[in-house]
């Protein structure tokens, strides 16, 4: 289902860092969004104490509940054939969950949801591409990083030369396909007022809208540009060595929880020393 552009409203302001530039973009999950009855979940400034931290509760539990949109390869993609979630971030909790010595639980959220429904208990964790940005830090605690990306176009073939700049893509000429919650609309928004946007509500349909013509512009991450110009000839992933913006990918659990954030973070310290993050990006980006 395609909505139109007007029809999207985000609130509140944060600053990112363009190449070289700051500058203030729309916040993606202002505090003032979060409804009183999520927030009361473990609201900002309330710390658990460390005998009740949400590590405990899993771990009595025997399952994780991990949140994702199942929307955004290759982090993480629910296979409508196999109704099985797959991806990078899908093997990591798969990963995180055995550490635990507990089972995963998948529970599908979106991106403009994924704030909401991690404060309101749905899950435990929020995975599957997750940009690190200090407006969701506001609101719930994101980890380390764990892949660095930026935002870059993804342009059929043919025009692999002509959207090289802001300037080539902000022309009110220029198509352009995004997804509504997550910081490709943030930046759309943002950067180019003057092109014609379509916001689409399905993630994984973009690409397709793109190669057939329908949209001459995905605004996304590299490594998901990539991942679709390596599965189809008729895309081109440009930019993908100097993108318009750099970021990293983490993850997000409530806020407050010392106990289960300095888990959290030994275990991706291990993944990282393991070369267990390694692994994962051989099998799903190279
Ligand atoms: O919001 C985020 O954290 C994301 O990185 C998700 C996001 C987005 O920016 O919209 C990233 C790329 C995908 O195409 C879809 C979702």
């Amino acid at each position: 289902m395609l909505r139109t552009w007007k029809t999207v409203l985000l609130t509140g302001v944060f600053t990112l860092t363009l190449t070289g530039t700051s500058y203030v973009s729309p916040d993606l999950f202002p505090t003032s969004n979060v409804s009183a009855a999520s927030a009361s979940v473990n609201a900002p400034g309330q710390l658990k104490k460390a005998e009740t931290s949400q590590l405990d509760e899993i771990i009595k539990r025997g399952y994780i509940r991990v949140g994702m949109t199942g929307d955004y390869k290759p982090f993480s993609y629910l296979n409508p054939e196999t109704n099985e979630y797959e991806g990078f971030d899908v093997d990591a909790a798969k990963e995180l969950a055995k550490d635990l010595g507990v089972e995963v639980r998948f529970v599908q959220t979106t991106w403009s949801d994924m704030m909401n429904d991690l404060l309101a208990d749905k899950f435990d964790i929020a995975a599957g591409g997750v940009t690190r940005n200090t407006a969701r830090q506001k609101t719930a605690y994101v980890s380390q990083g764990y892949i660095t990306f930026g935002k870059a176009p993804l342009v059929r073939a043919e025009d692999k030369d002509k959207y090289l700049t802001i300037e080539d893509i902000n022309k009110p000429s220029v198509r352009v396909g995004v997804n509504p919650g997550g910081t490709n609309e943030v930046f759309v928004r943002q950067y180019l007022p003057n092109a014609n946007v379509t916001v689409v509500d399905n993630n994984l349909d973009i690409p397709h809208l793109v190669a057939d013509g329908t949209y001459d512009v995905m605004i996304t991450d590299t490594v998901e540009a990539m991942t679709y110009a390596k599965a189809d000839p008729r895309l081109y992933a440009a930019l993908t060595d100097k993108p318009f913006t750099k970021s990293e990918k983490g993850y997000m659990i409530p806020r407050g929880d010392f106990v289960y954030a300095s888990y959290l973070e030994m275990w991706m310290d291990e993944m990282k020393l393991q070369g267990k993050f390694d692994e994962l990006y051989k099998k799903w980006m190279e």
